[in-house]
């Protein structure tokens, strides 16, 4: 699986054009981003990408499910360090994002700010701001990959 895989569930697209976003301003970037359906990804694709995006909208007052059940898989796994960004599009209360970010920090990743939440359908506006997110992840990449060429 990919340097940076971002894991997506998504039932009317909404969140997944935001994955598509943060996905395609990495690989624009020069990283190795996938993007992928929740119910096709295993914990051990988690466990060995160095980045992890997490697309999750809420439904009935939760993340929804596909992704809380991936997390739970992890938890007894070492994440420590592993870079993380969280969004989601939502409808009227918009929790699923923010419950999902407070689980990964649980789990030791390093979540980046801002958790974004996008009402139903992303604007223009929103989009950029998963681009700038998918930006911030490169260059973390980046310089992680700098380091460890310095010291090999
Ligand atoms: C059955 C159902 C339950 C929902 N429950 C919530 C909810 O509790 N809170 C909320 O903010 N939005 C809720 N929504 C709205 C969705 O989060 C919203 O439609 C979102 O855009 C779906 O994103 P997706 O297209 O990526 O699946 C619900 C939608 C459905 C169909």
């Amino acid at each position: 699986m990919a340097q940076f895989l971002i894991v997506c569930h998504s039932t009317t697209g909404n969140t997944r054009a935001l994955a598509e976003a943060i996905k395609d301003r990495a690989q624009s970037l020069h990283v190795d981003a996938e993007l992928a359906d929740a119910f096709d990804v295993k914990p051990e694709d988690i466990l060995t990408a160095a980045a992890v995006g997490f697309g999750v909208p809420t439904f009935n007052y939760h993340p929804a499910r596909p992704i809380t059940h991936l997390i739970d898989s992890l938890c007894i796994q070492d994440c420590s360090g592993k870079i993380a960004v969280v969004f989601g599009s939502y409808g009227w209360s918009g929790q699923g994002p923010i419950m999902v970010a407070e689980k990964l920090r649980a789990l030791g990743f390093k979540v980046l700010d801002p958790v974004i939440r996008v009402k139903y359908q992303p604007s223009e506006n929103e989009i950029d701001g998963c681009k700038l997110l998918g930006r911030d992840v490169a260059a973390m990449l980046k310089r992680i990959r700098r380091t460890v060429d310095l010291n090999a």
